[in-house]
Formats: structure tokens, sequence, C-alpha cells
């Protein structure tokens, strides 16, 4: 598949995903959050600020008392930080303008610190292949996975509406699978 086809699959998908009703995208929120709970266990656990039709994450299980629930921000070079964050603690828009919280730099947590990470997915096939939001920012971010035997920490996983599934999605050399998908529908354990 070329780039041109990446970028207009990408496209395509994203437009499907904001024609989805207010109440389509809740009811598939509430869904996920209920099916994630035997997973969602860990010191470290990040999800991310549903933007642009992304499936919301309002229904998760409740973060265990003693653990640290993290929110992506975007690094000069191109990959992810964690940053800790409570309901109520600031947020700036990041140059997506998707929010992130307002923490010195010091205060950020690297990928390998965390034990969840959900992805926010634009399409994935059913072996744990990913077609994200186009910059490369968790393959760069969690590209040492690659080097390791799975399962690893942290465990990956995929969130997505299952229309978002596709039928085969080539995989580029950087790409790092998911360990699981989760949509309004299932579980998906991957080949991976
Ligand atoms: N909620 C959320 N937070 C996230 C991500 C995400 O996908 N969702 N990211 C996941 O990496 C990182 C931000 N990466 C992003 C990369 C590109 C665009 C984006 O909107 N790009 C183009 C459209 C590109 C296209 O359609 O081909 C744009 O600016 O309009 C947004 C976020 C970190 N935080
Ligand atoms: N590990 C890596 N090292 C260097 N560059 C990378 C790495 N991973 C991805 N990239 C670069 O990032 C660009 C975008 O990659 P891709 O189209 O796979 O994004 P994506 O996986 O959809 O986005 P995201 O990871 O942000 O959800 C590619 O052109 C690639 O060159």
């Amino acid at each position: 598949m070329t780039e041109f086809d990446r970028g207009a699959l990408r496209a395509d998908l994203r437009q499907r995903r904001r024609a989805l009703s207010a109440a389509e995208r809740v009811r598939a929120g509430t869904q996920v959050g209920g099916l994630l709970e035997p997973y969602w266990n860990g010191a470290r656990l990040a999800g991310y600020w549903a933007c642009d039709g992304e499936l919301p994450l309002h229904a998760l299980p409740p973060t265990p008392p003693e653990a640290q629930y993290c929110l992506p921000c975007l690094l000069p070079d191109k990959r992810l930080a964690f940053a800790p964050w409570r309901p109520g603690e600031a947020l700036k828009p990041n140059r997506y303008g998707i929010p992130e919280p307002d923490l010195p730099d010091q205060s950020l947590l690297r990928p390998e610190a965390l034990d969840v990470v959900l992805v926010p997915l634009i399409g994935f096939t059913r072996d744990g292949t990913r077609l994200g939001s186009g910059g490369g920012y968790y393959d760069r971010s969690f590209a040492f996975l690659n080097h390791m035997p799975r399962p690893q920490r942290p465990q990956l996983i995929g969130i997505a509406y299952s229309f978002q599934e596709l039928p085969r999605l080539p995989a580029a050399p950087w790409d790092v699978a998911l360990d699981l998908i989760v949509t309004e529908r299932e579980v998906i354990r991957t080949a991976g």
C-alpha cells in the first residue's frame, strides 16, 4: 500500500468516525469501558483525551487508588511522554488542539514506565496491525517493544469502533503491534 493509499484511507475513516452521532459515540464508550475492566490494572495506566470523533473514555473502570492515570504529551522529537493527570488538573492544547497536562518535563513518565496503554486507532486488523493518526508518535515511542518477546510491559490496547476494522493493512517496518483491541462489540486477542 502506498503512502497515498494510507492517507486516503485515514481521511475516509476519520470522516466516518466524525459522522457517528453523539449517542453512538457515548454508547460505544460505555461498552468499551465495561470490556476493559479485566485489563485495567497496574501502577501506571495511560489513556487519551478523545477528540475528532475518537472513541470516548468517559466510562473507564476506576483507576485503583495507588495507580496513576496518564495522558500523552508530545515531545519535540515526535515521541510521546506520559503525564499523570487527575480530573481538575490543568490542561493546555497541543499543536493539534488536543488537551495535554501542563506539567514540567521532569514530571513526565517515559513510555517504558507504563503498565497499560490505551492507543487510539483510526484503523486496525485482527492481527494487531494499526493505522494511527499519521504522526508516527506511538510507533516511535513504543519501538523498544519490537526488540522484545511478547507479552511485554506495557500492554498496548488499541481502542476503536468496530467499523474501523479492515480486512488487511500492510504492516510498515516501524509498526508496533497491539496486544489487544477493544471495540464496542468485543475484545480481540491479536496474533502478536
Ligand atoms: N486523542 C489523541 N491524543 C493523541 C493522539 C491521538 O491520535 N489521539 N496521538 C496519536 O499519535 C498523538 C498526537 N498525534 C496526532 C497526529 C496527527 C493528528 C492530526 O490531526 N493530523 C492531521 C490530519 C492528518 C491526516 O488526516 O492525514 C491534522 O493536523 O489535521 C492529530 C494527533 C498524541 N495524542
Ligand atoms: N520508530 C520510528 N522511527 C522513526 N520514524 C518513525 C518510526 N515510526 C514511525 N516513523 C515515521 O512516522 C511516520 C508516520 O508513521 P505512520 O503512518 O505509521 O503513523 P501512525 O502509526 O499512523 O501514527 P501514530 O503512531 O501517531 O498513531 C512515518 O513516515 C515514519 O517514517
